[in-house]
């Protein structure tokens, strides 16, 4: 019998929402290309695209920005559970706990009230990541304004102002970051959704599997790497002994499904030249861009190239953001990512996700009492 360890090149749904060509390194959503959505669009518009299937006229868009203003104050319950948590704890760990406090338990998967729950977790989900931040940083949590679009209301919530470039930017990573198919943590919701557990639920699976270096983890892990390497003199010295001899894991490169450059690292890279960096921050730019070019002569003939992760902690963090936040940002717009597969899969081919284990263990035996045991 054969098994697929980590389930791969197992076709799980079918999904109208995302296609990745990987050995061209292409990304769609519903058909647009990633770099033109990038470029035309914000957040809100590729939130409607997905959840809706077309692009939005002005009134569409209007209205669907004021549904989700209208849940980006968050119940008292979950602002008082995100300040009681230690602000030690990491900040996944936070949008975890405050997404399933938000889980009535009794919600009924329903084609019509589905849909209508999207914007209201959107702007539940903005209250969320920016008080966790909030949270983390010492100050008193407070709700977004709902005068502002989301990436601004955002950026106002945590840092109180945001400039027009840094707005670009943060709308810029949230579409990029929206969907990539059926990653490890999408494939977590889903097993969740498949037994009708309640939406809440499972982004709270999803973003307990984001978490780790191999996914999502993998952009603080990256961007640290560039911070141990510390000066663009010791890139060939740290990737010989670490990589080469050490055979570490160059953070930031490889992935299951392209074996070419990442369309949405390219979009980083360049966003990260776009915002204006401080003299730390363009020494570690210097740093990725050479430990770049070491990463794909030595990798880029077994398919191992940098993934969307190896320049986005640079791009957060020329933002203003800590290496604390990179990956709760990164979930932050999964988010609706995350609802569109599981109500695409709960509402068009709902099944039970059980795979099956091979046994390996040993072949029938006779029970031994404890006091015969030796
Ligand atoms: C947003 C995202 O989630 S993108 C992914 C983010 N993760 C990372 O950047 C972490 C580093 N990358 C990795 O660990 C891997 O490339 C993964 C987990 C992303 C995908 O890996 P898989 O498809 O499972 O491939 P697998 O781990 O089997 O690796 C295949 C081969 O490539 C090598 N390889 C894969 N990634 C890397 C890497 N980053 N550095 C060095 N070698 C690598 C493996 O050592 C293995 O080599 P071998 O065949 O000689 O043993
Ligand atoms: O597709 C994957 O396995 C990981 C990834 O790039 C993402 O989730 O954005």
């Amino acid at each position: 019998m054969a098994v697929s360890l980590g389930l791969e090149d197992v076709f799980i749904k079918y999904t109208g929402l995302t296609f990745i060509d990987g050995n061209a390194g292409v990304l769609r959503y519903r058909g647009y290309d990633i770099n033109d959505l990038v470029q035309n669009t914000g957040f809100e518009e590729v939130c409607y695209l997905m959840t809706n299937g077309e692009l939005p006229n002005s009134q569409q868009l209007a209205e669907f920005k004021k549904s989700v203003k209208e849940h980006y104050k968050l119940p008292d319950h979950v602002m008082e559970l995100i300040s009681d948590l230690p602000r030690e704890a990491d900040t996944l760990t936070m949008m975890e706990t405050a997404f399933a406090s938000l889980s009535s338990g009794d919600y009924q998967w329903n084609k019509e009230n589905d849909r209508k729950q999207v914007p209201k977790i959107l702007g539940e989900n903005l209250g969320i990541i920016s008080n966790i931040y909030r949270h983390k940083m010492g100050m008193g949590l407070q709700n977004p304004d709902p005068k502002y679009d989301y990436a601004e209301a955002f950026l106002r919530n945590c840092f109180g102002n945001a400039d027009e470039k840094k707005i670009s930017a943060m709308n810029a990573a949230l579409v990029i970051y929206v969907d990539h198919e059926v990653p490890a943590s999408t494939t977590a919701a889903l097993v969740a959704s498949s037994t009708l557990s309640d939406m809440y639920s499972c982004i709270t699976a999803a973003t307990a599997a984001l978490k780790g270096p191999l996914h999502g983890g993998a952009a603080e892990a990256a961007y640290k790497q560039l911070l141990d390497i510390g000066n663009v003199d010791n890139v060939e010295n740290w990737f010989k002994t670490n990589i080469l001899d050490g055979k570490r894991r160059l953070m930031g490169f490889g992935h299951r499904v392209y074996r070419t450059y990442d369309p949405r690292m390219k979009i980083f890279k360049k966003l990260a030249t776009t915002l204006e960096q401080t003299d730390e921050q363009k020494k570690l730019f210097e740093i990725a861009v050479k430990l770049e070019e070491l990463g794909v002569k030595e990798f880029g003939g077994k398919g191992i190239y940098p993934n969307t992760d190896y320049y986005s902690g640079i791009v957060f963090n020329e933002i203003g953001f800590p290496i604390y936040m990179f990956t709760t940002l990164f979930g932050f717009s999964r988010v609706l990512g995350w609802l569109s597969h599981i109500t695409e899969y709960v509402e068009e081919e709902e099944r039970l996700i059980r795979p099956r284990a091979v046994y390996t263990g040993p072949d029938k035996r006779d029970f031994v009492k404890i006091q015969d045991r030796k």
